[in-house]
């Protein structure tokens, strides 16, 4: 998979430059159930033209570039885990958007135009709703009206656990209450971070709230269940020591328990 950094000024040099290919576009941080929907969905009509499947994506997340930004943001999953993900998923390329104040004034009518007709999308796939474009102004109808006549457009019903939409927000809300169970129905596997042993939790992984938790350790290629207590946003105590390990080691968090 390739990976293209686009920005409001490099844009004009890309356009012109792929062939037709399918779009999946979103933020997708922590690639949950639904946005795997979104991207299947993309690969299977790329599939069904013979063309390559893209994902759109952007960073920073818009809501640190726009609005109120007095609370840190909480990523789930750095790019290079997303990258990573969209490769096994069998995308050809991923184009990342740095998202600036240049690219949030955007109207969606230029943002369609420069972004994905220059980009020669034959078809674009969201979840119904997507928005985009200043102010979020951009819907599933302004999508489809703008891409007539250069793109078709799917919009994917929103995929639901217990009667609520799936979503990244709804996840790092669960993190922040350590409702570790909830987790895992909403992305379809354990919750993990990455963690080195020199500096603790790496960049843009998010810990759940302070507590203790049943983990399981991917040191190289073994696995160790122990458990973990969470002290605050950063730090953590494991009753297996792995500080030996100089690579980062995986942590999938398995459940609460009381105390140990
Ligand atoms: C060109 C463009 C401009 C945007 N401008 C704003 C904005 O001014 N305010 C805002 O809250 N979000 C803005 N967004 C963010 C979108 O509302 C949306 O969060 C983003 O496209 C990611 O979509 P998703 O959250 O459905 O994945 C903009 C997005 C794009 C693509
Ligand atoms: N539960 C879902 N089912 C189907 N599509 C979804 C779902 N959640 C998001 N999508 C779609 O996936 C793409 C990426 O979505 P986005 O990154 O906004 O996810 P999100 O989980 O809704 O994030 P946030 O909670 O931060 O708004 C968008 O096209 C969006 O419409």
């Amino acid at each position: 998979m390739q990976t293209i950094h686009l920005t409001s000024q490099n844009m004009p040099e890309w356009q012109n430059q792929f062939q037709r290919q399918v779009f999946a576009i979103g933020f997708f941080d922590g690639l949950h159930k639904g946005h795997l929907s979104v991207i299947e969905e993309a690969k299977r009509l790329a599939g069904d033209c013979g063309v390559p499947t893209a994902v759109m994506s952007f960073f920073p997340h818009p809501k640190t570039v726009v609005g109120n930004q007095q609370t840190p943001f909480h990523y789930l999953i750095p790019l290079e885990e997303k990258q990573a993900v969209l490769e096994e998923l069998g995308v050809d390329t991923l184009f990342l958007v740095h998202f600036d104040r240049d690219i949030a004034r955007l109207t969606p009518a230029d943002f369609v135009e420069n972004f994905l007709i220059g980009l020669n999308a034959v078809h674009v796939v969201c979840g119904v709703d997507f928005h985009y474009g200043s102010k979020g102004s951009g819907c599933t109808d302004t999508l489809k009206k703008q891409g007539e006549g250069h793109f078709g457009v799917s919009f994917i019903e929103l995929m639901e656990y217990d009667g609520e939409k799936i979503s990244s927000t709804r996840i790092r809300q669960a993190l922040a209450k350590g409702n570790i169970d909830v987790l895992r129905k909403l992305l379809g596997k354990f919750y993990a971070v990455n963690w080195c042993p020199k500096n603790g939790l790496l960049p843009f992984y998010s810990l759940p709230a302070p507590g203790q938790y049943e983990v399981k350790l991917h040191i190289n290629n073994e696995i160790v269940v122990c458990n973990a207590q969470v002290l605050n946003e950063k730090e953590a105590r494991f009753t297996h020591d792995f500080n030996r390990w100089s690579n980062a080691v995986k942590i999938e968090w398995i459940r609460s328990v009381e105390s140990f």
